[in-house]
C-alpha cells in the first residue's frame, strides 16, 4: 500500500487555486473546527505560533479526516526539524526564510530518503507510515511530500528563478511581512514599493514554472494576487479572526474598544 495521495500537491501542479488559513492557536480543537470550514489548506504555524512537536502532532491528528491539507511550517528549515515533522505525519511543508538555491537544494535532500536525499529512516515506528501499516511508505513517500519554500527577503527575491529551478521545490511562497521589513517598510506591506516587488515576484515565479503563494489579511490584495496567477493564497489566521469577532461582539454591547479594528498587516 503506497503513501496516500497528496491532493493539495496535485492541485498545485494543475494550478488550481487553493485558498488557505493560518492556524496560530496551537491547539487541536480550533484546528479541528477550521478543518470543517472549507479551506483548501491550513497552515499549522511552527514559526510564529506557540507550537512544538506534540502540539503539531495533535493538530495533524485533529485534521486527519478533514478535506483541508494540513501544511506545517517549521520554525526553521533544519534537517533534524524536518525529519521529526515528516515522521509525525506532516507531508506538506512551508519552510520560512529560504534565500538561495543552495538552501532549497538542502531542503529537497532533507525530505527525501537516501540515496536521493538524507532524511533519516525511521518509517517503521513513525505515524507517517501509520506505524508500518503503509508497508512501502519509504519507497512512495517522496512523491506525496510537497515542499513549499518562502521567499521573504530581497536576496530571496533576487534568487527567485534560481530557487524555482531546483527540482523538488513544489512552490514558492512570498512572505509580505518579512519582505516588507527587509525592504525597510516594516508593517507597510501595502506600500507601492512593496507591492511592486510582490507583483513582479508572483509573475516571475509563475513564469519560472512554479506555483506562487502568499498570505495577506487584505482581500483586495489577495484577489489581485490570484488574478496575477498566484495559486495558493492564504487569506487570514484563526487568531485574528477570533480576536476581531470577539472585539466586534463586545463593541455591539458597548464594551471594549469602540473601533472595530481588523488585523495588523504583519
Ligand atoms: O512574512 C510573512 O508575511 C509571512 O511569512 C507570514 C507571517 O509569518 C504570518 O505570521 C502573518 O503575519
Amino acid at each position: 500500500m503506497p503513501a496516500p495521495k497528496n491532493l493539495f500537491k496535485q492541485a498545485l501542479v494543475a494550478r488550481n487555486r487553493q485558498i488557505g488559513l493560518w492556524l496560530n492557536m496551537a491547539e487541536a480543537l480550533p484546528a479541528e473546527i477550521a478543518g470543517q470550514t472549507g479551506f483548501d489548506w491550513l497552515v499549522i504555524d511552527g514559526e510564529h505560533g506557540p507550537n512544538d512537536l506534540r502540539s503539531i502532532l495533535a493538530q495533524l491528528q485533529a485534521l486527519a479526516t478533514s478535506p483541508s491539507e494540513a501544511v506545517v511550517r517549521p520554525p526553521i528549515g533544519e534537517t533534524w526539524v524536518i525529519k521529526q515533522l515528516l515522521d509525525i505525519g506532516a507531508r506538506t511543508l512551508l519552510v520560512p526564510m529560504v534565500d538561495s538555491p543552495e538552501q532549497a537544494r538542502e531542503l529537497v535532500s532533507a525530505v527525501r530518503y537516501p540515496p536521493e536525499g538524507k532524511r533519516g529512516l525511521g518509517a517503521a515506528v513513525a505515524r507517517a507510515s501509520a506505524f508500518s501499516t503503509i508497508a512501502d511508505y519509504a519507497d512512495t513517500a517522496a512523491d506525496e511530500i510537497c515542499l513549499l519554500v518562502q521567499a521573504e527577503t530581497r536576496m530571496a527575491i533576487d534568487n527567485i528563478e534560481a530557487i524555482a529551478a531546483i527540482e523538488g521545490v513544489d512552490g514558492i511562497f512570498i512572505g509580505p511581512a518579512d519582505l516588507s521589513a527587509d525592504m525597510g517598510y516594516r508593517g507597510r506591506i501595502e506600500a507601492p514599493e512593496v507591492q511592486e516587488v510582490i507583483e513582479k515576484a508572483i509573475r516571475r515565479i509563475v513564469a519560472a514554472g512554479k506555483p506562487a503563494g502568499i498570505l495577506t489579511f487584505n482581500e483586495e490584495l489577495n484577489r489581485r494576487y490570484l488574478d496575477l496567477g498566484a495559486t495558493f493564497v492564504a487569506v487570514g489566521a484563526d487568531v485574528t479572526e477570533f480576536s476581531t469577532a470577539l472585539r466586534s461582539l463586545a463593541g455591539r454591547y458597548g464594551r471594549g474598544s469602540a473601533e472595530a479594528r481588523g488585523p495588523a498587516s504583519y
